[in-house]
């Protein structure tokens, strides 16, 4: 057993609900294979337990590992495409790149490169959105089995309007997904998503056989886009003849609890009630709605109709792993709405970052936060001597003073140690 020694920040109690930030100063956390077996006062922890090791994280914050319920793993290379709308953006920088995952070699560097990018941001859980190639993604699955990272993702299906290389059939659709989720469904930490890209790339053929396969698969999720660009949204429209987007997948009986739809810019109350209702889960993706220019998230109405947010970095519109920016981003966004915009406060973006993922994913009971009983999937964030970061933590006035400094100032470079189930991931 190991002793973990700092000072400890966490959200176990939803703040959007009145929780507080759990800060321990001094901590020790008690870890016996990879679960957290007791918290509190070091000198109480380290006073039953006299003869384990102790790894001393003093200085720095010691915190949940992130959870990042929307980022896409063929997208690393296309991150930066600064400058144009989501359907331009698409044809012209994530398109080209994600069809060159067709050739395993490459797909099989780019994985290393995503899954690195993961764990040197902190995060240690991740909704993915996989390739169109189902050999990409067995190739993810097995590097996410290597580096030890809890991911759940999937075969990303479309079968008109993008480039011929990206296209699928219904069929074809089924039955590469069955044989991927058989494979990787519920080994390790893996788990499988179907994940059609979004409904102005599915028939409803397509999305007949997503619910076909969600179906066959016990405990699979499903993830997508929603609502995320005007033009998007007005072209959905035309395709299906529907009033909301929402209905192109909740008619295909795509919308559960085990749902996440990423974006959800600019939804219709009717759509946040379906939402609502059916236990979905959004995933606030900032930056990306920041670069591309797709709008300020309403997160007061999403929480006005119990509709669940998490994040999401949404790499590569999204502009890096990092969920610090993406904290700090939607805090950002949420202030430019004015009297429309949530006052989120740093235990919020804690909460957005960590707990609020967890239970996106179901996973709430095993990781979100370093209480007992969870798992220690953690990361130390101890910015170099001298840093601003360094500077702003050794004087913050409180714990929550030193989560804002952590989400203002701190990057992935200031992210010092990994842990999923109590082991140090490498990067
Ligand atoms: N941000 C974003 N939106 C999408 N909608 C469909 N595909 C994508 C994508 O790759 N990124
Ligand atoms: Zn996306």
């Amino acid at each position: 057993m190991t002793i973990y020694r700092g000072t400890v920040l966490d959200t176990p109690d939803d703040p959007f609900a009145g929780g507080a930030l759990r800060a321990d100063a001094d901590a020790g956390l008690l870890v016996r294979d990879g679960t957290i077996a007791e918290r509190g006062p070091f000198a109480a922890v380290r006073a039953a337990q006299p003869d384990d090791d102790v790894v001393d994280l003093r200085g720095g914050l010691l915190l949940p590992g992130f959870v990042d319920t929307h980022v896409h793993f063929p997208q690393v290379r296309a991150i930066g495409g600064l400058g144009l709308p989501l359907l331009d953006w698409l044809e012209r920088c994530a398109l080209p790149e994600e069809a060159r995952l067709a050739d395993p070699t490459y797909a099989s560097t780019v994985a290393r490169e995503f899954l690195s990018g993961l764990v040197q941001a902190g995060t240690t859980t991740a909704l993915v959105f996989g390739s169109h190639f189902a050999a990409a993604v067995d190739l993810l699955f097995t590097e996410a089995q290597r580096v030890g990272l809890r991911v759940t993702s999937g075969l990303v299906v479309s079968d008109r309007l993008l480039r011929d290389e990206l296209l699928t059939t219904p069929e074809r659709a089924y039955d590469e997904g069955l044989a991927l989720a058989e494979r990787w469904h519920g080994v390790g930490r893996n788990r499988y998503a179907v994940t059609p890209r979004f409904s102005l790339s599915c028939g409803n053929d397509l999305l007949d056989s997503c619910r076909s396969l969600l179906g066959e698969v016990e405990g699979a999720y499903f993830t997508s886009h929603i609502n995320e660009n005007d033009r998007e949204i007005a072209t959905v429209a035309e395709l299906f003849g529907v009033d909301t987007y929402l209905e192109t997948y909740d008619s295909h009986g795509l919308v559960g609890p085990r749902s996440v739809l990423a974006h959800d810019v600019h939804p219709t109350d009717a759509e946040l009630k379906v939402m609502a209702e059916r236990g979905a889960s959004v995933a606030h993706c900032p930056t990306s709605n920041a670069s591309l220019g797709s709008g300020l998230f309403p997160l007061d109405r999403h929480l006005a109709y119990d509709v669940h947010v998490a994040l999401g970095s949404d790499v590569g519109g999204g502009t890096g792993f990092s969920l610090l920016k993406e904290g700090l981003q939607a805090y950002f966004m949420q202030r430019l709405l004015g009297e429309r915009g949530y006052p989120l406060a740093p235990v919020h973006l804690l909460h957005l970052a960590t707990s609020a993922g967890a239970r996106a994913l179901g996973l709430s009971s095993e990781v979100g936060d370093l209480g007992v009983g969870k798992r220690f999937d953690a990361q130390w964030l101890r910015p170099r001597s001298g840093s601003t970061l360094d500077v702003a933590l050794r004087h913050a006035a409180d714990p929550e003073d030193a989560l804002a400094k952590a989400f203002t100032l701190g990057t992935t470079g200031d992210v010092d140690t990994v842990w999923i189930d109590g082991e140090v991931v490498a990067p």
